[in-house]
């Protein structure tokens, strides 16, 4: 008889650790780890994942005792070393068992079932995700001779999109209103072939020039030093980990390709993250472009579908390079030989959601359990990353930084140039562009070049600011930037909750509480604003092109801009944060900043250190190629030093402060910080569980060194969706078990119905 360990996955009930079960042979070998089943639990069927298999009867249960798997609903979608790996999650994160497992299972999957008939067996439910034919276009030898009606718009547009090959019917559609009937109309003359074919959805090409990666002819020194050094990582097989702390353009993307061809060469994989949005046509294409069918693309703007056929082909061993977002981690390949995290630093590889865990915290496990390296880069690394290269050891395997301080052949870092605005304010200047930005511009349109202007929108239009000496009102008892409220013109502090009536620009009676300007307004422009003023700025004949949610809301639009801009002779491209990171245009020699501080003024101890990582990245977009950038930033707080350093691109002497300011008030990455946030509707109910919970980590933690907890207080959205929201933070020393020991407090208090309870191990969002 065999045994399996049962995670069940009872949405109503967090249930933790596994569940025994005999597993009948009736069964057959698809009862295996990583199945998942339905088994019975107190007098009822449930959803589970097998996360153990074995021979022994479990220790405790009589054989008599055990329930059978009453069945398996869905092949295997893990393996031995990612059950490892998900309970890892589980008790680092604290998070149900469940939680920590789907990420591992098939796109779509649900946990529900359902059945036919009463005798027939169950089904899992999964929102559309099987595998789906399409139907394709071309054109037939009769289009030459056939010339439609003048009134056929509809189908002149079709033909004119056939001339440049096949295509589906719906992406027809997509571009062309009407267009399916069209295709029938032409089918029926005998102009238009429909043909059905097997789709494997998620693959997209495009025309982009830059999407290419052909081979340079000789690596830099960097690349090579980095190169051997991921070499080594992998011989060692015990999950070493490598940072690539390589400047903006100096060539991290080819160290990763030349890298991922020597684990396929060796017969195992490959998993690459990148961001969310920079996982655009550019990035994906160059990974095509060298790997051809070998790479597997997952993110969140495929559709189920389409995720569902990517990850297949990984599970299939089709596809050996997987390259997505954070949930990429999770795919199904068999050996990875490496797993690469591309902008480490970027706070969007934390979930947000259970389980709240960080990929690059999840990938070092992985690698460990794996045996293979982690190769981490970015222009602006993460201060963990660095302390634990400074440290050359975490958590039993080694940490090497390696740093490319230079691009590739003649290409230069570009110069950066920082304006102050309420200086440019003072002088008259009332326009979004400074008299800087302006010559810069003129000067790219002159020698037909393209710029690229960043609208900072994080953190946005919460703050009032005077715009004539860049003031912004903080809190006298709290030293928090007070946050203003349009609806009831108040601004209000989110730590005491102290709050002050405002009357903000433009009404008369308006004062800037520093200078006694009436200038004190919200600091609210929009990209639509920019575009707009861009347009009266510029001549005829440069294009100006808006990225930004609006624009992007519709499928396979950010590639299309992006398109545009390639092709475009002389361009602007203005967008928000989505235009930071990861561009590649050698045609660039400009990067406006139309406003750097935004988020310097968050209530989080991280502001300074995102606005300088920000900063860093999208003025790496400038002067890639052979003619040298141009960096103009905008700001009220000229003297601020992440300012300062970006003017250098000196980081070290940005960070050597703010290091010192984190060590000593022991926060990360000299410590762990964990929120723990208390929501619900009765304000009592939820500061009575905040307490508790304070009260139970206070005991637990008494007497321990490094171990502080503070709270609870009001959430900086003290509240959300009518529910109050209270919170407590925990530090505790950076190789604590924060995750083990906050799990067994929530555990131990009282959680009446009602109120919530969220725990963030490591968290990014302190708010
Ligand atoms: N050894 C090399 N010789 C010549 N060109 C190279 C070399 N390595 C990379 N390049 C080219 O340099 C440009 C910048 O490289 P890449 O995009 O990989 O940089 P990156 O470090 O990933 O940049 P970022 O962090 O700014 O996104 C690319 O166009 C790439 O093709
Ligand atoms: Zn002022």
């Amino acid at each position: 008889m065999r045994y399996a360990s049962v995670a069940l996955d009872i949405p109503t009930r967090a249930l933790e650790g596994t569940f025994d079960y005999a597993a009948p042979a009736a069964l057959g070998p698809a009862l295996a780890v990583g199945a998942t089943v339905l088994v019975p639990f107190s007098h009822r069927a449930a959803v589970g994942y097998v996360m153990a298999v074995s021979d022994e009867p479990p220790a405790n249960v009589s054989a008599q005792q055990i329930l059978p798997v009453a069945q398996v609903l869905a092949a295997p979608a893990f393996d031995d070393a990612s059950a490892r790996v998900a309970s890892w999650m589980a008790r680092a994160y604290a998070c149900p068992l469940c939680d920590a497992v789907r990420p591992f299972l098939a796109p779509g999957q649900k946990v529900k079932v359902t059945r036919p008939s009463p005798d027939a067996p169950w089904e899992l439910v999964s929102e559309k995700a099987g595998p789906r034919d399409a139907r394709w276009a071309s054109l037939t030898p009769e289009a030459n001779d056939f010339t439609p009606t003048r009134a056929a718009s509809r189908q002149r547009a079709v033909i004119a999109a056939l001339a440049a090959g096949p295509q589906r019917v719906s992406e027809l559609s997509a571009t062309i209103p009407g267009a399916a009937s069209a295709v029938g109309a032409l089918a029926k003359r005998g102009v238009v072939a429909v043909a059905t074919r097997r789709e494997l959805r998620g693959i997209e090409s495009t025309s982009l020039s830059s999407a290419a990666a052909p081979r340079p002819a000789r690596l830099t020194d960097g690349q090579v030093e980095a190169l051997a050094a991921i070499g080594r990582a992998r011989a060692a097989a015990f999950g070493d980990v490598v940072l690539v702390d390589g400047v903006t353009g100096s060539g991290k993307t080819e160290v990763y390709l030349a890298a991922i061809e020597r684990a396929l060469a060796d017969g195992q994989g490959a998993l690459v993250l990148v961001p969310e949005i920079s996982l655009t046509a550019q990035t994906v294409g160059r990974f095509r472009s060298r790997f051809g069918e070998e790479v597997a693309v997952l993110h969140s703007r495929l559709s189920v579908g389409e995720r569902f056929d990517q990850w297949d082909l990984v599970r299939q061993g089709r596809a050996h390079v997987v390259v997505g977002a954070r949930s990429a981690l999770f795919a199904p390949l068999a050996s990875p030989g490496l797993i690469i995290i591309d902008e480490e630093h970027e706070g969007s590889y934390k979930q947000d959601k259970s389980p709240r865990y960080h990929a690059r915290e999840v990938a070092a496990r992985m690698a460990a359990e794996r045996g293979c390296a982690l190769v981490l880069g970015s222009a602006t690394p993460s201060l963990e990353s660095l302390e634990r290269c400074r440290e050359g050891r975490f958590s039993g395997a080694a940490w090497t930084r390696v740093k490319m301080p230079e691009r590739p052949g003649t290409a230069a870092l570009p110069q950066v140039t920082v304006v102050d605005m309420a200086e440019q304010f003072r002088g008259g200047g009332r326009s979004i562009f400074s008299a800087p930005l302006v010559r810069a511009l003129e000067g790219v349109v002159e020698r037909r070049e393209k710029a690229v202007l960043l609208l900072n929108r994080r953190g946005f239009a919460n703050f009032l600011m005077c715009r004539e000496c860049g003031c912004v009102p903080e809190c006298p008892h709290c030293s928090t930037a007070l946050t203003y409220h349009e609806r009831t013109h108040a601004l209000v502090c989110h730590t005491c909750a102290r709050s002050w009536p405002v009357a903000a620009y433009p009404d008369p009676s308006t004062r800037c509480p520093n200078c006694g300007s009436r200038y004190l307004a919200a600091f609210g422009v929009g990209t639509q604003r920019v575009e707009d003023e861009l347009g009266m700025l510029l001549p005829e004949g440069v294009e100006v092109i808006r990225m930004d949610a609006d624009t992007t809301r519709s499928k396979g639009a950010h590639q299309r801009l992006l398109e545009r801009f390639d092709a475009a002779e002389c361009a602007v491209l203005v967008g928000t944060q989505m235009i930071a990171k990861g561009l590649d245009f050698p045609e660039v020699t400009l990067v406006g900043v139309i406003n750097a501080d935004t988020m310097l003024k968050l209530p989080d101890f991280r502001a300074a250190e995102r606005t300088y990582d920000l900063l860093e990245q999208v003025a790496g977009r400038a002067g890639r190629g052979a003619r040298a950038g141009e960096v103009v930033i905008q700001t009220y707080w000229a003297t601020h030093p992440a300012m300062r350093a970006v003017a250098t691109h000196d980081r070290a002497t940005f960070l050597a402060p703010e290091l010192a300011e984190r060590a000593e008030a022991g926060y990360p990455p000299f410590a762990r910080l964990a929120n723990v946030v208390v929501w619900g509707r009765r304000e009592a109910m939820v500061r009575e569980v905040s307490a508790a919970f304070a009260d139970a980590v206070r005991a637990r933690t008494e007497g321990l060194a490094g171990w502080e907890v503070l709270g609870p207080a009001d959430c900086v959205k003290a509240r959300a969706k009518d529910q109050v929201r209270r919170h407590v933070m925990v530090k505790a020393p950076a190789d604590a078990d924060l995750g083990g020991v906050l799990r067994g407090c929530a555990a131990s208090i009282r959680r009446p119905v009602g109120s919530n309870m969220a725990v963030d191990i490591d968290a990014y969002d302190l708010m």
